[in-house]
């Protein structure tokens, strides 16, 4: 499922074309209202991206400019940019080696950068600025647990280093383990856990802090499906709570289901950015609606092609293929005017352009090359 954004309604994409595509700062929002957040931070409702989701007046949470990071002869990280809102959740998509743990080492703290500048809620970031790191919480890619200690345990060895203590301490570690759904199994030792539920207590861990940025390298690497699930709710209800979420992923379904933004990463290089209907209007593609027909496809094909919507049309036998702009207000219809003709429509399937296309579109290869 995909979230959905505030690209519609008649107005021009707004992402650019450069070395680095960009949308800028998206739209302003409109209905601000005070309340409190997740992290416990005064918030004003509102996302810039999302309708449906709550927009944001407050300045970027993160802010990334110019970026550089060479190992040697190979440039990594070759001047990306971007920025992520309070509640807002960005995806950097990208195959293996794109830069994008690169990238967000350096949005951490723990990796210098060659150039470029990192403010975290409007202050110089870097590797020696103990203040804003102490605004990210960080769950990296390889797991970093006690697998001889219980999930309780492990939170309470973090919540010491993060320097919460006693009742602050215990109150923190149930909330996190509730936000990621290990409560009845927070007193096993986590060699026990499968790989799933220890990724989910390595968020827990990220969360301790109460962060205002959250960063997740590929969360979901190797987990079993209801675990996956179980992570991607979690994120979704603590950026819907306030957080700023910054996801990396090569997977196109979890960028698509999750992130509200999406930067397009590549060989060091933020090769586009966007909402995911922005990205896909960058490939100029069309919405397909495939019917099974039973009766007489002909004339339902004939029927259709003479709609001002539809543009090619195939029929092969009962099934009929229309290329249209955007499916959904459209198959009303687009049923009436193939059952007009007396056929039945035995199924109606929407297929929509989607992030794979773009990343072939703009990097001439497949994500999972
Ligand atoms: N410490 C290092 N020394 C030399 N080269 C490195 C180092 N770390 C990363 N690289 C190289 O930099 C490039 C970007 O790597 P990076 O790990 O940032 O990519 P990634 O998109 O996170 O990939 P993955 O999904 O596999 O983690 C790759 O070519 C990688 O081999």
């Amino acid at each position: 499922m995909t979230r959905p954004d505030s690209s519609g309604g008649g107005t021009e994409p707004t992402v650019r074309r450069t070395t680095s595509q960009s949308v800028p700062g998206a739209s302003q929002p409109t209905d601000a209202t005070e309340r409190t957040s997740w992290a416990g931070l005064p918030r004003v409702e509102g996302n810039p991206t999302n309708q449906g989701k709550e927009q944001v007046v407050t300045e970027p949470v993160l802010e990334c400019k110019h970026l550089r990071k060479a190992y040697g002869q190979l440039t990594a990280v070759d001047d990306i940019s971007f920025s992520i809102r309070e509640g807002e959740t960005y995806g950097l998509l990208g195959p293996n080696g794109a830069g994008k743990t690169t990238t967000i080492s350096m949005v951490v703290g723990i990796l210098a950068r060659d150039g470029g500048e990192v403010t975290v809620a409007g202050q110089p970031h870097g590797v020696n600025r103990t203040a804003t790191k102490a605004m990210i919480g960080y769950v990296p890619q390889d797991l970093a647990l006690y697998p001889d200690l219980t999930a309780l345990e492990n939170l309470r060895f973090f919540g010491n280093l993060y320097g919460l203590h006693g009742g602050a301490q215990k109150r923190r570690v149930a909330e996190v383990v509730e936000l990621v759904g290990l409560s009845d199994r927070a007193s096993d030792r986590v060699d026990k856990f499968s790989g799933g539920m220890a990724r989910r207590l390595h968020i827990a861990v990220g969360l301790l802090n109460q962060p205002r940025l959250l960063i997740l390298d590929e969360p979901t690497a190797g987990v079993d499906p209801q675990s996956r699930n179980a992570i991607l709710a979690s994120v979704q209800q603590l950026a819907e709570e306030g957080l700023a979420v910054l996801y990396t992923t090569h997977y196109m379904e979890e960028a698509e289901r999750l992130c509200d933004r999406v930067g397009i990463i590549d060989e060091g290089q933020l090769k586009a950015e966007g909402t995911r209907r922005e990205l896909v209007r960058l490939v100029g593609s069309q919405d397909e609606i495939v019917l099974t027909t039973e009766g007489d496809p002909a004339a339902a094909a004939d029927a259709l092609g003479k709609l001002p919507e539809v543009g090619t049309l195939t029929r092969e036998e009962s099934r009929i293929r229309l290329m249209v702009g955007e499916a959904a207000p459209l198959l009303p219809t687009v049923l009436a005017a193939a059952t007009g003709t007396g056929t039945t429509v035995r199924s109606v399937e929407v297929r929509q352009p989607n992030l794979e296309a773009v990343f072939l579109h703009l990097t001439g290869k497949a994500l999972r090359d």
